[in-house]
């Protein structure tokens, strides 16, 4: 029976607006979501057995039922019941270069290249939509690492409204070793420090009106427009986790600094990533950093935007 490789890419958020409280838990969302080749290879095979078994190289990372690629096998054994019984169990080899717990959605992408795999070793003929539906089981970025490109998020980040390729900017991601932050941290205390400002209940981003400014970005993407996306980038998360770890502002400095066209932090953290116009530009900075700041704990890595989530080989 046929195996197959996948790359599954990285995510940077271009905007993360947190707006609202939601009557499930989750905060309401409107991101702008964009796919980086820095990726990890997933080998998924026919186990021979009933069983799931995840292999990783990464120290940090955990090969049991709490790895969301683990939790993916198990999803699609449990959906599809007959096509497990005919097919059988995986073997999945987990590859890392996407830094853990870095805000760069790996384990999410993970999950989703396992989706995507099963899709095709079990001969499901899942449409790309459908496998964003069980996607959105596993996690609220899943959906977007299958779909990938440029994408606004909406609802608690897997509701996605396709944006224009944005293939003509790099990125600088840099990474303190040691800064480790945990999503469910950052929405806690989010939540703690700002609840008074949230709407309650939101039915739908539209209803928000005023309230969500991700309009003057999504126009600067669709124009490609380079000078006003850089101006309009925004976490939300960085009011709470740059006073908690200054390294992480001068890191922006130093980036801005070097001539970096912008930077912002990742997700929840605690990736810091620089955007430039040219893949040579990227390199000089991300050398100027490693010669400034000479900090054994602190790894960057250069990539490109990519217009796809998961790239499939045989
Ligand atoms: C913050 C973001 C931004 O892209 O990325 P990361 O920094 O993790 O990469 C995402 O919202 C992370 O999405 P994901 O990691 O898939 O989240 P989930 O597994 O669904 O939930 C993890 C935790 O975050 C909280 N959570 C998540 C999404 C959301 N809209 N509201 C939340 O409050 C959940 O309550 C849970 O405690
Ligand atoms: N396949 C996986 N790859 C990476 N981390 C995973 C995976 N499965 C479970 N995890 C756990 O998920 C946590 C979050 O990791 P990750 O998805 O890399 O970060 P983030 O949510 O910040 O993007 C880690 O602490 C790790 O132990």
């Amino acid at each position: 029976m046929r195996s197959y490789t996948l790359l599954a890419c990285a995510k940077i958020n271009l905007y993360l607006e947190i707006v609202g409280d939601r009557a499930d838990g989750y905060h309401e969302l409107a991101m702008i979501m964009q796919s980086v080749d820095l990726c990890d290879r997933i080998h998924i095979e026919p186990s021979g057995t009933d069983s799931i078994r995840v292999t990783c190289n990464h120290p940090d990372v955990p090969c049991d039922s709490s790895n969301l690629a683990y939790r993916a096998a198990e999803l699609m054994r449990s959906e599809f019941p007959e096509a497990f019984a005919r097919y059988g169990g995986v073997n999945i080899y987990i590859t890392k270069k996407i830094p853990v717990a870095a805000g760069l959605a790996g384990g999410s992408s993970n999950a989703a290249a396992v989706v995507v795999g099963i899709n095709l070793l079990w001969n499901l003929g899942l449409t790309q939509g459908e496998c964003e539906q069980l996607g959105a089981v596993l996690g609220s970025d899943v959906p977007f690492c299958i779909r990938g490109g440029t994408a606004l998020a909406t609802g608690r980040g897997e509701k996605l409204s396709p944006l224009p390729d944005l293939d003509q900017l790099y990125v600088v991601l840099a990474k303190y070793e040691s800064v480790k932050i945990s999503t469910a941290w950052a929405y806690q205390t989010y939540r703690a420090t700002y609840e008074e400002t949230y709407i309650r209940d939101p039915e739908h981003i539209e209803a928000y009106g005023q309230k969500v400014h991700s309009g003057p970005i999504v126009r600067a993407i669709a124009s490609k427009d380079s000078a006003i996306i850089t101006e309009e980038l925004r976490n939300d998360f960085e009011k709470i986790v740059l006073p908690e770890y200054p390294q992480l502002v001068s890191l922006k400095q130093r980036f801005i600094e070097a001539g970096a066209i912008g930077t912002l932090m990742s997700g929840s953290g605690s990736t810091v990533f620089a955007l430039t116009e040219s893949h040579s530009e990227a390199e000089r900075i991300k050398a100027y950093i490693e010669q400034e700041l000479h900090h054994p704990d602190l790894k960057l890595w250069v990539a490109q935007f990519s217009p796809t989530g998961i790239k499939v080989s045989e």
